[in-house]
């Protein structure tokens, strides 16, 4: 297995994703999180850009140990003689110098010309060299470069003693292929390349980054650089977490590995950010919300059976928390029982279908279905229906600012079939609650009305407890819907089943129905 350096550029390149702006504190503690994670060299910034950055770089360079320390610097005497100045207390510091080698940007750009690029280089690596001996030196926008005149200043890097040679597809134009064959072309043609560690550095500006990194590891480069979360100008850069657990995933193929401790992952992905403002999109590869998430009913058995099924990385190994079977519209039986399991109820056969039913029911009007929603459900099915006098049908309700509130209410009666009535009321609810009463017959005076969200967001479940009283007897409903009245209307025919169960419990079987039994108030 070779070994491979991976060099962090998430402070430097990573920072320069547009609206990111991190305090010398913050890029502190991303760097100690780094050294924690083990990359090889940390790019603590570009020391002559700013007073801030500048800073930044030393109080890397002093604080952070056990890891090489590194500033970006144009080919200018006053960059490179920055970046000395902040690196001068680091264990292992590295300065890196670049030149742009592409005739897009030599022309326009730099105005140079290709001669006037290799002298400037050669006076770059010289100067940097007598300051430190760890010298990269990165020929920008190498991936539109012409393969000769990039030999000729791979050369100059190890003539003048640079050590590393970075290869960079600055603006994301590669295909892994030819991407890999550049590193090929250079270890083959290039004088003194066997001196030099050969670097790539890849944009995503076509979604490529990981995969032409992965290349270049094929084709023999020795360093790779990257961003925590992929961060960086523009697309962004190679996220070094992917590129690191293809390699600890497909051994087989890619032959390497790195110092990383992959289960420092996703702590150093939260903490950059968090502290850099870029959420991580929940697909993202490794370290997304979802990358260890099943929703589907046949991948969540799979899952549930033998977890190789669906995942090729166990979520402990880069310290996320345990794989997540979501429950939503696509789950199926064997993961609902499991999860129910997790909150405490054990159902089976026609038990665990009915409230298998009513969770699809509510995940085709839900966008998330939480915990607490299952547990509404839960908890509802608890009555044991079969004993209940009154289904709901359905109901209407017209109700504005102008005219009565009306509500049409149908109910069940497993004796007489669908009952129907009208009736108006002082608001929606009271015209749905007289109408229940028209068909129920029972005379009740409501006691307690309480609406709750059970969750948060548009589509939350509401939850409506209802207590009512007739006589002596006391009794509460309550249902969850996402529609408010709809869960009114139910947790009223709850109060008001409940309400004649009492009362054949109190009074015989022959009490069920209040219109026969007149004097049971008398
Ligand atoms: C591919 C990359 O990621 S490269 C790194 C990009 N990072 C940054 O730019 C970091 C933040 N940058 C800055 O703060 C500023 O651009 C500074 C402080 C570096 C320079 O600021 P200014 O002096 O105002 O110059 P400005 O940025 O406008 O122009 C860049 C100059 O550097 C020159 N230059 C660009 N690259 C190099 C290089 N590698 N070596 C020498 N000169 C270079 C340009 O040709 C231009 O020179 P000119 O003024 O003679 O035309
Ligand atoms: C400075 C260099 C290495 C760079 O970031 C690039 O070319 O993308
Ligand atoms: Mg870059």
């Amino acid at each position: 297995m070779r070994k491979i350096e991976i060099f962090d550029t998430t402070l430097r390149d990573g920072e320069q994703s547009p609206g990111v702006s991190l305090t010398q504190e913050e890029k502190l503690e991303i760097a100690r999180q780094l050294a924690r994670l083990g990359v090889n060299i940390i790019e603590a910034g570009f020391a002559a850009s700013s007073k801030g950055d500048f800073e930044s770089v030393q109080r890397i360079a002093n604080e952070v140990r056990g890891v090489s320390i590194c500033s970006l610097a144009r080919s200018t005497e006053k960059d490179i003689d920055q970046a000395y100045q902040a690196l001068k207390g680091a264990e292992h510091p590295r300065i890196h110098v670049f030149l742009a080698t592409s005739p897009i940007h030599m022309q326009h750009k730099l105005r140079m010309t290709p001669e006037q690029v290799l002298e400037q280089a050669e006076f770059a690596v010289k100067l940097a060299r007598k300051y430190v001996p760890d010298v990269e030196f990165s020929a920008e926008d190498a991936g539109r470069s012409d393969l000769d005149f990039l030999v000729k200043v791979a050369e100059v890097a190890a003539k003048w003693g640079a050590s590393v040679f970075n290869i960079p597809d600055t603006v994301g134009y590669l295909t892994p292929d030819e991407y890999g064959q550049i590193f090929k072309y250079i270890r083959d043609h290039a004088s003194g390349a066997d001196k030099l560690k050969l670097s790539a550095h890849c944009h995503d500006d076509l979604g490529m980054a990981v995969a032409n990194s992965l290349a270049a590891i094929l084709a023999g480069a020795d360093q790779i650089e990257g961003a925590i979360n992929g961060i960086g100008e523009r697309a962004g850069n190679a996220a070094i977490e992917e590129v690191v657990l293809a390699l600890a995933t497909r051994p087989t193929i890619y032959q390497a590995t790195t110092s990383l401790d992959l289960s420092q992952i996703a702590r150093t992905s939260r903490l950059v950010s968090k502290l850099t403002g870029m959420v991580v999109q929940p697909n993202k590869a490794i370290v997304g919300a979802n990358a260890f998430a099943h929703e589907s009913g046949i991948h969540q058995d799979g899952m549930l059976k033998e977890k190789s099924t669906y995942e090729i990385i166990r979520p402990e190994t880069v310290g996320m928390a345990d794989t997540k079977l979501v429950l939503g519209k696509h789950s199926g039986r064997h993961a609902f029982k499991d999860h129910i399991a997790s909150l405490g109820y054990d159902l089976d056969g026609e038990a665990l279908n009915t409230v298998f039913r009513k969770f699809k029911d509510l995940c085709d009007k839900k966008k998330y279905v939480t915990d607490e929603d299952i547990l509404s459900l839960l908890l509802e099915y608890e009555v044991d229906t079969s004993k209940l006098s009154y289904r709901l049908e359905f109901m209407q309700v017209s109700c504005g600012t102008h005219g009565v509130p009306t509500a049409t209410v149908g109910l069940i009666d497993d004796e007489q079939g669908l009952l129907q009535e009208a009736a108006v009321g002082n608001g929606a609810f009271d015209a749905i609650s007289r109408a229940i009463d028209r068909i129920t017959g029972e005379q009740v005076e409501l006691l307690h009305y309480q609406i709750d969200s059970v969750t948060g967001g548009q589509d939350a479940l509401a939850e409506v407890r209802i207590q009512i009283r007739q006589g002596e007897i006391v009794s509460n409903g309550r249902a969850t819907s996402t529609d408010t009245l709809e869960a009114g209307a139910r947790a009223y025919l709850d109060a008001v089943n409940r309400l004649i169960m009492k009362r054949m419990d109190t009074f015989g079987k022959d009490y069920r129905r209040m219109k026969e039994k007149a004097d049971l108030h008398a």
